[in-house]
């Protein structure tokens, strides 16, 4: 059972009408916003337009829903908890905003997405990465998502190469979007307070997306920062690895119907590529994108591939 925690949130005040005694789940991530002016600075930051159809995901008692249903065509919301969705329901009926609201219930990361054109939310944080994802495979791509995450989390969405905190999200994230940091929001700012601080993000999906096989992208990139310190030579020269790609080799070979020299030295071949193009002493954790798209493309030209 999630921990129920009963609150006293004048600041969820629905029409006057507060709802003192709502309990908030953290489970669910419910903690919502209680600063007035972060409210109004995350609905400024998102631009909407008045043509705009809204995603929201989790609306909670609705505080950024209805400041963003004044400026919005339309919004449609996905909130897990039903006593959330009459409450945002109740606050809504009989205003002139609320043929513009769409309310459905259920698990955001379970349901297929409408057509959007931005997508605003104080994601609940365990579904940040999930999400990200989903978002940047939407189809039609959105303009943009302004998104709350943990601040950690932001960070490494953030990040550049050569920081500690770069990773292979940062990697994925950047080459599909353009991030930028928007604003710090502190704990303190939310009812019930989280354990962490959280930071608002702009994700601007590249529009077209780059023309990419992503499985081989992902595979490669998992390999890269397997270990994100150590230079790709050593990562390659690790004996699961080198058996890995010399059997995906060989597949790709016979489905080719591409002949296998006998006296193969799958290792010299792959060592003498790097070594070549300069990369085997380069290391994930300071490499670009350009760079790990280069890489892929000298893979790939010797017939090392990443998913077969
Ligand atoms: C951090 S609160 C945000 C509440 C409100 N938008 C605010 O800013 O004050 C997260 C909300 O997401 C809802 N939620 C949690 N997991 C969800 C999921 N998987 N799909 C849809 N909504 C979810 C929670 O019930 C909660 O209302």
């Amino acid at each position: 059972m999630g921990k129920v925690k009963t609150i006293k949130a004048k600041e969820t005040t629905n029409n006057g009408k507060n709802t003192q005694g709502l309990p908030f789940n953290t489970d669910f991530g419910q903690h919502i916003l209680k600063n007035p002016g972060i409210v109004n600075a995350i609905v400024e930051k998102s631009a909407i337009k008045s043509s705009d159809t809204v995603l929201e995901v989790g609306p909670g008692t609705g505080n950024l829903t209805v400041k963003m249903l004044e400026q919005a065509k339309k919004l449609i919301a996905f909130e897990l908890d039903p006593r959330m969705v009459s409450e945002l329901k109740k606050r809504v009926l009989g205003t002139p905003v609320q043929t513009r609201l769409e309310v459905r219930q259920g698990d955001v990361m379970k349901q297929e997405w409408p057509e959007f054109d931005v997508c605003v939310a104080n994601l609940p944080y365990q579904i940040s990465s999930p999400f990200v994802f989903k978002l940047l495979l939407q189809r039609p791509l959105p303009r943009y998502a302004v998104l709350m995450f943990q601040k950690e989390f932001a960070e490494r969405l953030l990040a550049k190469p050569g920081s500690k905190e770069y990773c292979r999200l940062s990697v994925n994230v950047q080459l599909l979007a353009k991030v930028e940091h928007l604003m710090k929001v502190k704990r303190t700012e939310f009812r019930p307070p989280p354990q962490v601080d959280s930071a608002v993000v702009r994700i601007a999906p590249r529009n077209p997306p780059p023309p990419l096989n992503f499985d081989e992208w992902e595979g490669m990139l998992r390999l890269c920062f397997m270990r994100k310190n150590k230079t790709i030579l050593s990562i390659v020269r690790l004996s699961n690895v080198n058996d890995l790609l010399e059997e995906n080799y060989r597949r790709v070979c016979r489905m080719k119907n591409k002949d296998i020299p006998e006296d193969l030295n799958f290792t010299e071949l792959i060592e003498k590529a790097l070594t070549e193009s300069g990369f085997a002493e380069k290391r994930a954790r300071s490499m670009k994108i350009d760079e790990f798209l280069q890489l892929l493309i000298i893979f790939n030209r010797i017939g090392v591939h990443f998913h077969v």
